[in-house]
């Protein structure tokens, strides 16, 4: 994993675009994000039971296994957008770049490669993109049935009630609300 801020450069969404400028692990935990490299999926398991989810699914985000649809996908994930549910990725192969809005609504590229899993919280607002391997395949852990609701950025969700849990449990006012 590394993290660090997008340099809002014109082009191609999977390069780099990094700024040079690195972020802390301290930075992501205040953002509500945290971070693990688990190469035996038995910690995977573990987080799984402790967080009770339940489920989970495998996705392989690739030209090979989605052909023609491929750069839709691609294109969708990197829609700003939000959950309402805490979002957890174990990466098993490959890799990529989500992108999590600061505090000050700039963007933070966190780059996660094989082996990393990355809890982000209900209601930050977010995206995510293949790099130029064209390649990941990840682990989706879910609490209840395994579902992706993204509600895409605007004024609904700036409303949103985890949305706006959320900003309360960065000001220091509140919990993060759970399903
Ligand atoms: C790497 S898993 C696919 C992307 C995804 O689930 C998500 O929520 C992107 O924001
Ligand atoms: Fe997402």
């Amino acid at each position: 994993m590394k993290a660090y801020w997008f340099d809002n450069l014109p082009g191609d969404q999977r390069e780099a675009h990094d700024s040079g400028r690195e972020v802390s692990s301290e930075y992501l935990n205040k953002l509500g994000i945290m971070y693990f490299n688990y190469p035996n999926v038995e910690d995977v398991n573990s987080l799984a039971a402790k967080r009770k989810y339940k489920n989970r699914d495998e996705i392989t985000i690739s030209p090979t296994t989605m052909g023609d649809v491929y750069e839709d996908k691609v294109k969708m994930f990197f829609n700003e957008h939000l959950h309402e549910d805490e979002e957890i990725r174990y990466i098993l192969d490959g890799g990529g770049f989500f992108d999590v809005r600061s505090d000050g609504d700039e963007w933070v590229r966190i780059k996660l490669e094989k082996y990393d899993l990355m809890i982000m919280p209900a209601g930050i607002y977010h995206r995510f993109t293949t790099d130029t391997q064209n390649y990941t395949k990840a682990m989706r852990l879910f609490k209840e049935d395994p579902k992706w609701t993204p509600l895409n950025r605007g004024a609904e969700t700036d409303n949103n009630e985890y949305r706006e849990a959320y900003l309360k449990m960065r000001d220091g006012s509140a919990p993060i609300p759970s399903h």
